[in-house]
């Protein structure tokens, strides 16, 4: 009997469960604990005293390539954090034949082996890397401590240990129904083939969960990471490798996102698509595979799974707590420079709160801080930069189109500055047109449009909210009028797959509220909740009969 058959008969001795899941706790970094910021600070330290050469890693290996890429702190642009080598085409082969190589032993280890990877690396993250993950997303990602720790430690945690909770869920899901004699069975086979995973620059959570889950269910990775979170993400694959994660079965490859892209949705063992990002990049890809599927390129119908942009809405009522509608449109808009996918972009605002809303939320934005977050001397900036020099110029043209578009006032902000680090001022513009192209394009910054509509008609209101753009992902009706929530919550049932009543449009927490938008948002498969892990497997039924036949006849051909 080979050896790894006798491993197999070892994992079946037990019915193993998950430990008990809660969410991970947030640290709030208020200086109670001196100790917290020590470690901060020497992590930031470390990760700055030296440019880190990031390595693709090739069924365990790591391999330097002399075409590499730079990645700067966003917040200081003349300090390179790291040089991330860049695949070849052969590197791109590699990757998706060690990804091919590892598949049947991963898929063949024990479900408890598998899930204790996931449970040993969120504790490693929790505990012995928590600063180190920390200092690598606020340096290359441009986050404030409290955003970093939301996002590379909770949110992370969150997602690896709670898959494993609804992957144990899943796995027990077996057929409701049985005929005498007969044991039916369901097997949650991984997908035939390997997943490409291809993840955004602005949550190394999501980073975690795109690679996590279809791993998780034993399927193997192909990864290619945002150019301006390789430091994170790099160090993210080092503790899932720390944690006992098999050779090959992710698989990390830096470099040009067509060419990577194009080579390995064209083998013919691409089984699915792990995707973050924005509409158009996810609707190029979504069209090259469907060509290839029509092309007969694949053995499988690949599953594709995209979550994409977004233009989420507040809609305040005249029945709002003011300042509460007032704090949350803040933090919704601002809140890590406006680059979450959910961050809130369009704002509709009564005439009779408008004076008093206008003059609050003016107020409250000019306390923002606005500076480099991954300073070692202060912890005190709200706001950082955004990402990088694309997204800042495609900022300032925006701002600039708003001064001289006769339907756009800007009300707040409108200043940005690249001399040290890609910053722009928190923008409030005002549009006197419900239709405005400003209510409709993603900016994903810190721009938020607001459109102030006559109390008489909010039904109109909620109809344009509905209507104006394409998206679908997060949206919020602020009101103490419960027949003003139950309209709302009624008229927009598709304009947000997260729908927030009296709370900010950000801010989904893994396990509580499952994320993901329709319409031009993407699949919809939410993350955060067990259904995404249906996508990454192919269930197989089994039925077993202890009946054995005496006769070919029926009863009746007796008669
Ligand atoms: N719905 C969600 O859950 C969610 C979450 C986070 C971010 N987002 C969206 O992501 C976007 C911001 O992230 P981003 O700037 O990293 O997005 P992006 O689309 O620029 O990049 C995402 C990934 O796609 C790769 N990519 C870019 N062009 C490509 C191409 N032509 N072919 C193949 N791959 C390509 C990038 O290298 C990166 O790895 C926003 O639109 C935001 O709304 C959505
Ligand atoms: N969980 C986050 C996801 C943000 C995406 O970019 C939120 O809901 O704000």
């Amino acid at each position: 009997m080979a050896r790894n058959q006798v491993r197999l008969f070892a994992s079946q001795l037990a019915t193993n469960k998950i430990p008990t899941i809660k969410n991970e706790s947030v640290k709030d970094f208020c200086f109670k604990d001196e100790k917290d910021w020590d470690l901060l600070r020497a992590a930031i330290t470390k990760f700055s005293d030296e440019t880190l050469a990031i390595p693709l890693v090739i069924n365990g290996q790591k391999v330097y390539r002399t075409e590499t890429k730079t990645q700067v702190n966003p917040a200081k642009h003349g300090q390179i954090l790291a040089d991330v080598s860049q695949a070849t085409a052969e590197d791109i082969q590699a990757a998706i034949a060690a990804a091919k190589a590892a598949k049947k032993q991963w898929a063949a280890t024990p479900w408890t082996d598998r899930a204790a990877v996931f449970l040993k690396a969120a504790d490693l993250i929790s505990t012995k890397y928590r600063y180190d993950m920390l200092a690598a997303t606020m340096l290359g990602q441009g986050k404030n401590v409290y955003q970093a720790e939301i996002d590379s430690v909770a949110e992370l945690i969150d997602f690896f240990k709670f898959n494993t909770k609804y992957a144990e869920e899943l796995y027990a899901s077996q057929p409701a129904e049985t005929s005498p004699g007969v044991w039916n069975r369901a097997e949650y086979r991984p997908l035939e083939g390997f997943v490409y995973a291809v993840t955004p620059f602005n949550f190394t959570a999501i980073a975690a969960n795109l690679v996590g889950a279809p791993a998780l269910m034993g399927n193997t990775v192909v990864w290619k990471p945002s150019a301006t979170a390789a430091l994170s993400n790099y160090l993210l694959l080092t503790i899932l490798e720390e944690a006992g994660l098999p050779a090959g079965v992710i698989n990390f490859i830096p470099g040009d996102p067509v060419e990577v892209t194009d080579l390995v949705v064209n083998d013919s063992e691409f089984a699915a698509l792990h995707f973050t990002g924005s509409t158009d990049v996810f609707k190029g890809l979504y069209s090259k595979i469907s060509n290839n599927v029509a092309a007969d390129k694949y053995r499988d119908f690949p599953r594709i799974v995209g979550e994409t942009g977004g233009k989420n809405f507040h809609l305040i009522h005249p029945s709002a707590s003011l300042e509460h509608s007032v704090l949350s449109s803040l933090r919704g808009a601002y809140e890590y420079q406006g680059q979450k996918c959910s961050a809130l972009s369009r704002l509709y605002v009564p005439e009779s709160l408008w004076p008093r809303f206008k003059e609050e939320f003016v107020g409250a934005m000019s306390q923002i801080q606005i500076g480099n977050t991954s300073s070692t001397d202060s912890l005190n900036f709200f706001m950082g930069p955004v990402i990088h020099e694309q997204s800042f110029d495609k900022l300032a043209a925006a701002i600039e189109q708003a001064k001289s578009d006769p339907e756009l006032t800007i009300v707040q902000g409108g200043s940005y500055d690249k001399t040290n680090g890609f910053y722009v001022q928190p923008t409030l513009i005002q549009t006197s047109n419900p239709e405005h192209e400003f209510l409709k394009r993603e900016f994903f910054g810190p721009v938020l449009t607001t459109y102030v509509y006559p109390d008489a008609k909010y039904e109109q209101i909620i109809d344009s909210i509905d209507k104006v753009n394409k998206y679908g992902l997060t949206g919020s009706v602020f009101a103490r009028d419960r027949s003003a929530i139950r309209l709302a919550e009624e008229k927009l049932r598709y304009s947000a797959g997260n729908f927030y009543i009296n709370d900010k449009c950000t801010g989904a927490v893994v396990g509580q509220q499952w994320f993901g938008g329709a319409r031009a948002s993407g699949t919809n498969d939410k993350a955060g909740s067990g259904n995404i892990l249906t996508r990454f497997v192919s269930v197989r039924n089994v039925k077993e009969n202890f009946y054995e036949l005496t006769d070919f006849k029926y009863p009746s051909n007796y008669h």
